[in-house]
């Protein structure tokens, strides 16, 4: 399969990025954020979460965050939502586009959503059903694809099941998530040779977490293979709150850098999005894990 020309990058960093943040962080600063990733051409966000804020405290402010952020025209600015309850929220404050988010691995599916895999596929069928008659398409999201932090290694079949029940369901796509960062090229490979079986290659995100710094390699491995959706963070921010140790997903920048270098398109400004990333890496006072950024900034 040749390289795609171009890609769709999906800028999860106000959501992902920012959900396991132990200090809560100002609206406004997620609201600049937002505002910043728009300006520097990226026409994907993840701009907020609409889960209970008792398990997930960082995106209580889902509403201020929706109905504050300013339209840039072209841009999708789309939320996370688990259930009937926040999709009716998300449906008020004018998304127009969700996610539903559930796991290849019993436990994690346990532990994130507090339900088995099949009580999280039927929780989600009436939120697509609600979501299609509001005119909202829906995103699914598969978690621990190439492991668990509870389970350890995941079967691909596994993986390809439950991608196919949200892809019938009626997902447009499904965002295949390294939760942990375990994966390695041709493992990411093998799996997605398992779910492309079921599901068109066009339909699939890679969404990659970069723990044992292998995410720029395990996108490679599945650009090859015709993907072109990829999900990424500014300034490699992030961590999911039910996954102990996992680092953020593979950072904005350094995605497109390596695209920038192979040809393919993605239509971001690679200094505005690098300036992004020190500015709010320096605003909430963490380390920069984008290497591009960092260096980029040092010039
Ligand atoms: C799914 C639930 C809500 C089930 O939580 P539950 O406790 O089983 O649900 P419940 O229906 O029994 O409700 C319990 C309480 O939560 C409230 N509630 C219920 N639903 C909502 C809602 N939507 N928004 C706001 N509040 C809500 C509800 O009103 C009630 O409030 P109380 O009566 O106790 O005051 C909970 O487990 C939850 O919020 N989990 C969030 C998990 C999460 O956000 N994880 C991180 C995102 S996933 C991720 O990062 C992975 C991904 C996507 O990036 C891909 C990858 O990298 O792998």
């Amino acid at each position: 399969m040749p390289f795609p020309k171009s890609i769709r990058l999906v800028e999860v960093g106000p959501r992902d990025g920012l959900q396991n943040e132990p200090e809560p962080i100002d609206t406004p600063i997620k609201l600049e954020l937002i505002d910043r990733l728009g300006a520097a051409g990226i026409r994907y966000i993840e701009a907020a979460s609409f889960v209970s804020p008792k398990w997930v405290p960082q995106m209580a402010d889902y509403r201020e965050v929706m109905t504050g952020l300013t339209r840039r025209k072209g841009v999708t600015y789309s939320a996370l939502t688990p259930n009937l309850e926040g999709l009716e929220v998300a449906l008020e404050c004018g998304v127009e586009e969700v996610a539903v988010f559930g796991a290849a691995s019993e436990t994690f599916s346990q532990k994130n959503i507090n339900c088995s895999i099949a009580e999280s596929l039927d929780r989600f069928a009436p939120v697509l059903e609600r979501a299609k008659s509001a005119g909202v398409r829906v995103r699914g999201y598969v978690s621990c694809v190439l492991g668990c932090p509870y389970e350890g290694e995941i079967a691909p079949a596994k993986v390809a099941e439950v991608s196919k029940a949200l892809y019938e369901m009626g997902c447009y796509e499904v965002s295949l998530g390294d939760t942990i960062g375990t994966g390695t090229p041709l493992k990411a490979k093998h799996m997605l040779e398992a779910v492309a079986k079921d599901i068109p290659i066009d339909k699939l995100a890679a969404h990659f977490h970069d723990t044992y710094g292998q995410a720029l390699a395990n996108l490679y491995a599945v650009l090859e293979e015709g993907v072109a959706v990829v999900d990424s963070s500014v300034a490699g921010l992030g961590g999911c709150p039910y996954a102990k140790g996992a680092s953020g997903n593979v950072a904005s920048e350094d995605v497109v850098y390596m695209l920038n270098g192979m040809g393919i398109e993605s239509g971001i400004d690679l200094d505005k999005l690098a300036e992004t990333g020190n500015w709010i890496t320096q605003t909430i006072g963490r380390p920069n894990r984008s290497k591009v950024g960092v260096a980029l900034a040092a010039k």
